[in-house]
């Protein structure tokens, strides 16, 4: 096994009206953040948080998956998939043992989320073939993609509205010729989650004709059980849960539309709030002017990329793929987003947003970076910490492959709305000028707990796109679930 490093933490200081390197800004005292640091156990840490109560759908899903059911779990933004399938993750590694148990999702950044790999990555694809028998020949050059789709049990995967039909059709077939078994999937336990009504695929080769995962030939016979969460936590207003629901399925109508801009036009906008823009360049653009117009002192932190052997490009452009950037910069002032869960039970998760107002020394130079700075972060929930590296593996299956350590921060002013795709955010502003295709307006709406936390602009009616297929998918998929008697709340 070869270890390659390809970065050092160097924490530099420039002062950015000028782009130069100056000299040490001042920082804040580092005891004084320390003195409140909790000095209780993990155990009692653990004791105190409030252990989650599963509704009754939830619970059916859990007790499908320990009886070795296929599962797809759907449900609108907030409905708690992500938490759900974090203990799903867990019940399987038990049922299956780590090493059988594969957690991927169709982006990057979705994977980073759940500690797993991407889903091409899991399967050994580096083309974006159509055919299945040219997917296969790739597949079968790649010793370890084969030791894979052999070895595996049970595959996740998250974000399935971001998967093509031909691609889950394809994998399918893959499984069936690798595995020798011939059964859909090859006999593979399937956990799949997501909600079309969000984001939807983007073909690789960018051509038209691009089909939801729910429109693959094996898509029914993929799945023992297939549930609709209905229970939003997110949201807790019923006319804000209404007027999503009614952006979602594309059946807002006139007076739903007026209410909503009539709240959500702010005179005066609040600076707390996340922009959230259609375009990463429009986003890169304001954040870099936002920070640049501080006029304070910079620090840049570089992270810290290890992997095992095999190409480090590799690796390299599976780390890339992540929410962590491979540098951070920022400064006293700046506007930030944890991007990592650190105390959930505080609030501090990723998605949490705040304002560096400070740095501190690293005193025993940690085990990362030595003479490095360590951002203090006032979060806008009123909490302040000391942000500390952090590390985001790259797993295939129960293996680490590579791992990149660096601040679990990122400019905040602006985000892209693909990017906040998971994310519970305090405060959005929200520029839908540009927003194009089906699900945009309703994955960056139903980012924030309530409508006081949401300001729109850009926003007209024909933003707002949904997708027939999808409605008719979701319809059909309620009058064959019918989740109030759980006997009966899914199609088996
Ligand atoms: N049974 C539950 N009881 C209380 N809170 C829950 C429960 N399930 C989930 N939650 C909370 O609901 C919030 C939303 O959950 P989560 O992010 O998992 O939703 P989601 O369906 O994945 O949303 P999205 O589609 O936007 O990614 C989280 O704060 C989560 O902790």
């Amino acid at each position: 096994m070869r270890i390659f490093t390809f970065g050092i933490v160097v924490s530099a200081h420039r002062n950015l009206s000028t782009k130069g390197y100056s000299s040490k800004p001042s920082y804040g005292s580092y005891t004084k953040y320390y003195k409140n640091k909790d000095k209780t156990t993990t155990t009692e840490r653990k004791q105190r948080r409030p252990r989650i109560q599963w509704t009754e759908e939830q619970k059916s899903v859990l007790s499908a998956v320990t009886q070795g059911s296929s599962v797809f779990i759907t449900g609108s933004a907030g409905t708690g998939k992500t938490k759900l399938l974090t203990e799903i993750v867990k019940l399987l590694k038990k049922l299956h043992t780590k090493s059988k148990v594969f957690v991927t999702a169709s982006t990057g950044v979705a994977a980073f989320a759940i500690k797993g790999q991407t889903l091409h990555s899991f399967a050994g694809i580096h083309c974006c073939s159509d055919d299945p028998k040219k997917l296969l020949e790739g597949i079968r050059n790649n010793r370890r993609a084969i030791c894979r789709w052999q070895k595996v049990e049970a595959l996740v995967i998250d974000e399935i509205s971001m998967v093509d039909a031909r691609l889950f059709d394809n994998l399918a077939f893959v499984a069936k010729e690798l595995r020798d078994v011939d059964e859909t999937w090859g006999g593979i336990q399937l956990v799949v989650v997501g909600d079309f009504c969000q984001l939807p695929p983007v073909r690789d080769d960018n051509s038209k004709g691009m089909k939801y995962a729910f429109e693959a030939n094996c898509w029914n016979d993929s799945f023992d059980l297939q549930i609709e969460l209905t229970k939003i936590f997110r949201q807790s207003d019923p006319r804000f849960i209404e007027l999503l629901q009614g952006i979602r399925k594309g059946e807002s109508d006139h007076v739903d539309l007026s209410f909503l801009e009539k709240c959500c036009s702010k005179t005066e906008s609040d600076p707390s709030a996340v922009q959230l823009f259609p375009l990463t360049k429009i986003v890169n653009k304001v954040n870099e002017e936002k920070l640049k117009s501080l006029q304070k002192n910079a620090v840049v932190y570089t992270a810290v990329d290890s992997g095992k052997d095999r190409s480090k490009k590799h690796w390299k452009k599976l780390l890339d793929k992540g929410i962590v950037p491979d540098q951070v910069t920022i400064c006293e002032g700046a506007r930030v987003m944890l991007v990592k869960n650190l105390h959930a039970w505080k609030g501090l998760v990723n998605g949490a947003t705040g304002t560096v107002i400070g740095f501190v020394e690293e005193r025993n130079g940690g085990d990362v970076c030595l003479n490095s700075l360590l951002p203090i972060v006032k979060f806008d929930s009123g909490k302040t910490l000391i942000i500390k590296p952090e590390e985001w593996p790259v797993m295939v299956g129960d293996e680490t492959v590579a791992t990149r350590k660096q601040i679990p921060l990122i400019l905040a002013w602006a985000l892209s709305i693909h990017k906040c795709q998971g994310m519970t955010l305090d405060k959005a502003k929200i520029d839908l000028s540009g927003a194009f295709g089906c699900g945009m307006v309703y994955t960056a709406l139903s980012r924030v707990k309530s409508l006081d936390d949401l300001d729109l602009s850009g926003f007209t009616r024909s933003k707002i796109q949904a997708d027939r297929k999808v409605s008719q998918f979701y319809r059909n998929l309620a009058l064959q679930c019918n989740n109030k008697d759980l006997n009966n709340s899914c199609i088996e």
